[in-house]
């Protein structure tokens, strides 16, 4: 079988990744700690085929994406790298790089906000999986590392020079992907790389309040203004405003609305259910 199919695997077994799952929120952590989270060909694939599984589950409203130990997570695993990739042919080597791809593609397409709880080293792959998160918690040690090109790859892998300009503008972007120099916490936080600066050892705390937040309020909202946030990037504004206003056709028709209705004139808060 190829290393890169995914294993698959019943809840509970992915590699180096635990999954919890509370009120509605998804806790998904990278657990190979004492290799800083480095990610093997199983743990990518088995990262997208998890957040597959998560998609699927109606209750899950809101996900943290956090790293066990002193990292989030140090990128893809050099020595398997070194070790199997050296050897593949070029067929071999889209493989693998399309299944990295496809590990962001399910963060930015889940129906559900990501929250990234980001302390430590982001390096590589790392960094990248960060970026894909809707949100991104910070605590003072993170280092958001796009060092692709520091290893002689190209900047552009997994989807990063499509998503950091657009996050935080073209000229950074070239920078950051071009020179792979470590962006620190404060950096990150005037770029807007971060939405939030966390006290030190907090990051992981307020990543869990705001998705506990996130899985209160409207989940059909929320997936519907994350999908139109992605949709819209390249999106003429004609386009943009004809989507608008047939997404919010449809949830003016759902019960959601209904109960906001229901409940500003019972002067109450709203009970959200999701459709
Ligand atoms: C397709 C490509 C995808 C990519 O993601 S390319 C980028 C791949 N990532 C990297 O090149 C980063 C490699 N790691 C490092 O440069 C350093 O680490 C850090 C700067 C991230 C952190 O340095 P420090 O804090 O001094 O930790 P430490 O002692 O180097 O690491 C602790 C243990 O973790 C292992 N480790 C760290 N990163 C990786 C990795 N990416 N793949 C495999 N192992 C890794 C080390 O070797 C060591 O292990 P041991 O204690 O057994 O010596």
């Amino acid at each position: 079988m190829s290393p890169f199919a995914g294993s698959a695997r019943s809840t509970g077994a992915w590699q180096h990744i635990r999954v919890s799952r509370e009120d509605g929120v998804a806790t998904v952590t990278l657990a190979r700690p004492e290799k800083l989270n480095a990610l093997t060909f199983e743990a990518y694939a088995d990262l997208r085929d998890l957040l597959a599984e998560l998609s699927r589950e109606r209750s899950v409203r809101a996900l943290v994406l956090a790293g066990e130990g002193r990292g989030f997570c140090s990128g893809g695993d050099v020595e398997e790298i070194i070790g199997v990739t050296l050897g593949m042919d070029t067929a071999q080597l889209l493989d693998f790089n399309r299944m990295t791809g496809q590990v962001v593609r399910a963060i930015r397409e889940c129906p559900f906000p990501v929250v990234a709880a980001v302390h430590g080293v982001a390096a590589g792959a790392g960094a990248v999986l960060a970026l894909a998160a809707d949100f991104r918690i910070a605590d003072p040690s993170a280092r958001f590392a796009f060092l692709f090109t520091r290893v002689g790859l190209s900047g552009g892998d997994m989807g990063a020079a499509y998503l950091l300009p657009r996050v935080i503008g073209l000229g950074h972007a070239t920078r950051v992907l071009m020179l792979g120099d470590p962006v620190r916490a404060p950096e990150a936080e005037r770029l807007g790389l971060i939405s939030e600066l966390a006290e030190e050892g907090r990051a992981d705390e307020r990543a869990a309040a705001l998705a506990r937040r996130l899985a209160e309020g409207p989940a059909l909202a929320h997936a519907q203004t994350k999908a139109l946030l992605t949709a819209e990037l390249d999106m003429p504004l004609a386009a943009a405003v004809e989507l608008d206003a047939s997404t919010q056709a449809l949830l003016m028709n759902s019960a959601d609305y209904a109960e906001f209705h229901a409940a500003f004139t019972e002067k109450r808060p709203p009970k959200w259910q999701g459709k």
